[in-house]
């Protein structure tokens, strides 16, 4: 049933990916960022100051019959990148892709960081995690997703970013002509709120055997690149001729002109992996003819991110009901 089905729009080359939402009566439309790595819906909106809004379409929750302020609630997002939004809640009719959800929770920011201000591309968020993390007051609000799931044939939905062009998400099914291997699923730890899972090991190029270490790391659509454990990264980067870290851009670079090489994480006990091609590896120019890699270190952040990198490597099924990840080459 592809009425299930919500086309993803790659911005700002690969950086984020973004998907038509309506909200509202009459709908009022949106391009928001489906986030696996955060548990918050929000949208910008008339509270806002002129001086934060750069272009974005703004929800007004007067301007829609169905809407119905959720007295004395208000939300408050921190995200790992330093950026932050806040301010309080409606609920209100949300359709993506097909799926609807009536009364569905929508923080509408009166507040948002200037790098939400200066992204043109996106007017907000949607939360794809797990409610653990959903940041609303006095009470914790359920995901877009937690709440259309009863309702749909599967609790999953599935995730086919693609490299510089548009992907789509589904929500319910898993489309059988979208991944060409068979879907190896790992187990999901979703204690702290994101799709947590473990990968056995790793390869670099053409590597037959896996380099046997766990990565355990959330798969997060919001997050662009591959963040990885130091040892992994620097057994992927001394096979990459030239390349440095670099203080000045506090990342592994190397000559544009490089051949950046696949790399490969095992998932279940090594029996499938997903190949990463080295030119996805290649993430950007510096501008000054080195270029930034798309692998970088998880120091710091307390686990591995699996971010957009990988996730448009491999055909992903976020399965909610039994807690399972499931990854499949395309
Ligand atoms: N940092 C960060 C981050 C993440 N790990 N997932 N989603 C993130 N953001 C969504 C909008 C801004 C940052």
């Amino acid at each position: 049933p592809d009425e299930d089905s919500a086309d993803a729009e790659p911005q700002l080359g690969d950086e984020e990916w973004t998907v038509p939402v309506s909200i509202g009566t009459p709908p009022q439309g949106f391009k928001l960022d489906l986030d696996t790595g955060s548990s918050d819906l929000w949208v910008f909106s008339t509270l806002l100051s002129k001086e934060e809004v750069n272009g974005q379409s703004l929800y007004d929750p007067n301007k829609s019959t169905t809407a119905a302020k959720m007295t004395g609630y208000t939300w408050d997002c921190h995200y790992g990148d330093g950026s932050f939004s806040s301010g309080y809640i409606y609920q209100d009719t949300v359709t993506i892709g097909g799926v609807t959800v009536a009364k569905q929770p929508v923080e509408v920011a009166k507040t948002v960081a200037p790098q939400f201000t200066q992204d043109t591309a996106l007017d907000g968020l949607v939360g794809l995690g797990f409610w653990t993390i959903n940041t609303a007051e006095p009470k914790k609000q359920k995901t877009f997703f937690e709440n259309a799931a009863p309702n749909l044939e599967k609790g999953l939905f599935t995730a086919d970013l693609k490299h510089e062009a548009p992907g789509s998400y589904n929500f319910g099914w898993i489309d059988e002509n979208a991944h060409a291997s068979n879907i190896t699923y790992a187990d999901v730890d979703s204690s702290d709120g994101y799709w947590m899972w473990t990968s056995p090991g790793y390869a670099v190029g053409d590597a037959k055997g896996i380099n046997k270490t766990a990565i355990r790391g959330i798969t997060d659509t919001g997050t662009t690149l591959l963040l990885l454990p130091d040892d992994v990264v620097d057994t992927y980067y001394g096979q990459v001729d030239g390349a440095t870290w670099a203080e000045e851009w506090s990342g592994y670079v190397f000559d544009c002109n490089t051949t950046v090489p696949d790399f490969s994480f095992a998932v279940d006990n090594g029996t499938a992996k997903v190949t990463v091609p080295g030119e996805y590896l290649n993430y950007a120019e510096n501008g000054d003819g080195t270029c930034y890699g798309g692998i970088q270190s998880d120091y710091g952040v307390g686990f591995s991110i699996f971010g957009d990198i990988a996730i448009k490597s491999a055909f992903v099924v976020f399965d909610q009901q039994n807690l399972k990840l499931g990854w499949a080459s395309k």
